[in-house]
């Protein structure tokens, strides 16, 4: 049985941040995602999760300026000072929240750039140590290029080139099957293909990014599959909802926490 991480910088935007967790909860879910911590203490986010039960799937590295367009800075030359102190605060929040996975966002860089490349592998060595001493995953994410045009990791074959490349024990794929569809789609072959390197799922409608139903993918036969295959990570449900985060949540209720 799949077991779903709501994505709170997506769904239920209705709340503000911190009261996002307790409708998460009240929604039936028993984990929650989102993209960035750092506008919050590390304290009250442990706290939001205590109260409400929740556990922490997943959430990023530093993205550098985000409003200014940045999306990590791992595949920067010249930042590297920066990332090695943002590993540091990361590591308070892994502390604090017990996540066990966090995605490293590369940033936005020729992906054959041989410096961007070199700067990339350094930075991803570091990660997966210091990370790696709190007992925690690092990932790489493929992101589609018409969702973030000019982003260094828009391959899934490239990251688990590196993946395999890198050799080390935390370091996995996120697999993200909207990404995955408009990237390469054949998402299922790919997805038996590269489970033994995936340490977590996100998923979405396709085209539109909103709930899992309808439109281009099978979800019902996604989930069917990743138990068939025995996925044992979470699934992030990271999609802007149609009208409503709770009222689109129909198709969540087989899966929806008893309390
Ligand atoms: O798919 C995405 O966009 C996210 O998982 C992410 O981490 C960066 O935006
Ligand atoms: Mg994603």
């Amino acid at each position: 049985m799949p077991r779903f991480a709501a994505n709170l910088s997506m769904m239920f935007t209705e709340w503000e941040f911190l009261d996002r967790f307790a409708a998460a909860s009240d929604a039936g879910f028993s984990a929650v995602e989102f993209l960035f911590p750092y506008e919050h203490p590390p304290e009250a986010i442990e706290q939001r999760l205590r109260e409400n039960g929740l556990t922490q799937a997943l959430f990023n590295l530093w993205p550098g300026d985000w409003q200014a367009g940045e999306r990590g800075i791992a595949a920067l030359p010249g930042r590297e000072a920066e990332f090695r102190d943002k590993l540091q605060v990361a590591a308070a929040y892994v502390e604090a929240t017990g996540v066990r996975r966090v995605h490293l966002m590369s940033g936005m860089a020729d992906p054959n750039d041989s410096a961007a490349q070199g700067c990339f592998s350094a930075n991803l060595a570091l990660a997966c140590e210091q990370i790696g001493q709190l007992g925690a995953d690092v990932l790489l994410e493929p992101i589609n290029g018409r969702d973030m045009p000019g982003y260094f990791m828009n391959s899934f074959d490239r990251a688990a080139a590196i993946i395999k490349q890198a050799g080390r024990p935390n370091l996995k794929l996120q697999f993200d099957f909207y990404h995955r569809q408009i990237l390469h789609g054949d998402v299922t072959m790919a997805f038996r293909a590269m489970q033994p390197i995936t340490g977590h799922v996100q998923i979405a409608s396709v085209p539109s990014r909103h709930e899992p139903a309808g439109e281009e993918l099978n979800y019902p036969f996604v989930f069917e599959e990743l138990d068939r295959l025995g996925y044992a990570g979470f699934v992030g449900c990271e999609y802007r909802p149609r009208a409503g985060t709770v009222e689109g949540l129909g198709w969540f209720a087989p899966w929806r926490r008893k309390t």
